[in-house]
């Protein structure tokens, strides 16, 4: 079997995360941190490209590998046009999509840039895996009761369809033939019903849909929110800080870290109890929602992200939802991992890479 040496490249808000794998085994990883003065230097995202490029190269090289050794080089898709899920080749057309965001900010839109940017060096391909905008939803999904918004999905497609994949493998099944609903729980909350390999429904994870997070709104009364954006209290971009990145359980308890809130409600904190429990109790919702976009057909609920680690969360989440089917917990993430086996999928014929046209 061959061996292939691929770099995976996921770029966030103030780090840059880089990890080389052999085939599945990975033999170096790094957080590059970027300080606030080193990013705020830069107007846009896309104005960090250089600079990005320049300290990713210097830790590779320093880890001892050297960029003409690699096989492919892989990065976190940004926010594009709508596109079904798999590993896109990183072409001139995703280039000019990724600078000109179709949704807008992010930082994973330098993945893919910078991955082509190294991989041309290298004489290898570059690919994207999974963006956030990853839409495979049913039409029926797509109707919100008002035609001017329309339903879409923007949610974490990579570590969802990893842990997806990873159960499917652990029964011995293909992705392609179960129905999962994965409920992933970071500083966003997205909850996905998988049917055979399509995610037919999920919340839009980004912008006001789904359960309240660490850090955002999630699905508000509406009535009321239109009230309070034309109370003349809050300009625009006031509101949308209101709705993401100092919503959900930062408003309430003014902190965004789930550790601290369980260490508030050990020091009896009711008020910490009833919003913490709260946001478990609307995952469950959510999942149970989900059960019924799957007509009761569901394999397993997975939980994963960041706050799967919590087990006071993920027992009130299993008393509401182990009816529906048995409840897994892949607490955490492996993005690095989702990624390079995206990319070893395609280096291996498993997969066809997808092309992406704007
Ligand atoms: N052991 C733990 N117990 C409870 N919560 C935890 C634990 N470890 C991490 N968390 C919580 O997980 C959350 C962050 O999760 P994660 O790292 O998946 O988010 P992120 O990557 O920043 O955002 P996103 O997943 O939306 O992209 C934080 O609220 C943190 O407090
Ligand atoms: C919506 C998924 C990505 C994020 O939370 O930023």
């Amino acid at each position: 079997m061959s061996t292939y040496k691929i770099l995976a490249i996921n770029p966030g808000s103030t780090s840059t995360k880089i990890a080389v794998y052999e085939n599945e085994t990975q033999i170096m990883e790094k957080t590059l941190r970027h300080s606030t003065e080193e990013i705020n230097k830069y107007e846009k995202i896309f104005d960090q490209f250089e600079f990005r490029k320049n300290v990713i190269v210097d830790a590779v090289s320093e880890a001892g590998i050297a960029i003409e050794e690699l096989d492919a080089v892989v990065g976190r898709g940004g926010l594009l046009k709508p596109i079904k899920g798999g590993t896109y080749e990183v072409s001139d057309e995703l280039i000019a999509g990724l600078k000109e965001p179709y949704l807008g900010e992010h930082a994973s839109n330098l993945g893919g840039i910078i991955a082509k940017e190294i991989a041309d060096a290298a004489l290898a391909p570059s690919f994207i895996v999974d963006p956030v905008v990853v839409d495979e939803m049913n039409d029926v999904a797509r109707i919100s009761g008002m035609p001017e918004i329309p339903r879409f999905s923007i949610f974490h497609a990579l570590n969802q369809k990893a842990t997806a994949r990873r159960f499917a493998n652990e029964i011995g099944k293909s992705y392609e033939d179960i129905n999962v609903i994965v409920a992933h729980m970071g500083g966003g909350v997205s909850v996905g019903a998988h049917e055979k390999g399509r995610v037919i429904d999920v919340n839009n994870a980004l912008d006001g849909e789904g359960p309240f997070s660490p850090e955002r709104a999630g699905g508000l009364p509406v009535g009321d929110l239109a009230k309070l954006c034309f109370s003349g209290k809050y300009t625009h971009a006031q509101i949308k800080k209101l709705l993401k990145g100092e919503g959900g359980i930062v408003a309430y308890l003014g902190t965004n870290d789930a550790r601290d809130v369980e260490k508030m409600i050990a020091e009896g904190d009711e008020k910490a109890k009833l919003i913490y429990e709260a946001m478990a109790y609307q995952v469950a919702k959510e999942i149970g929602s989900c059960a019924t976009v799957l007509k009761g057909k569901v394999d397993a609920i997975i939980l994963t992200g960041g706050i799967a680690y919590s087990e006071m969360i993920t027992t009130w989440i299993k008393e509401r939802v182990s009816f529906i089917a048995d409840v897994k917990i892949y607490a955490g993430e492996d993005e690095m991992s989702a990624l390079a086996q995206g990319a070893l999928r395609v280096l291996r014929e498993e997969e066809k890479p997808q092309r992406y046209e704007a």
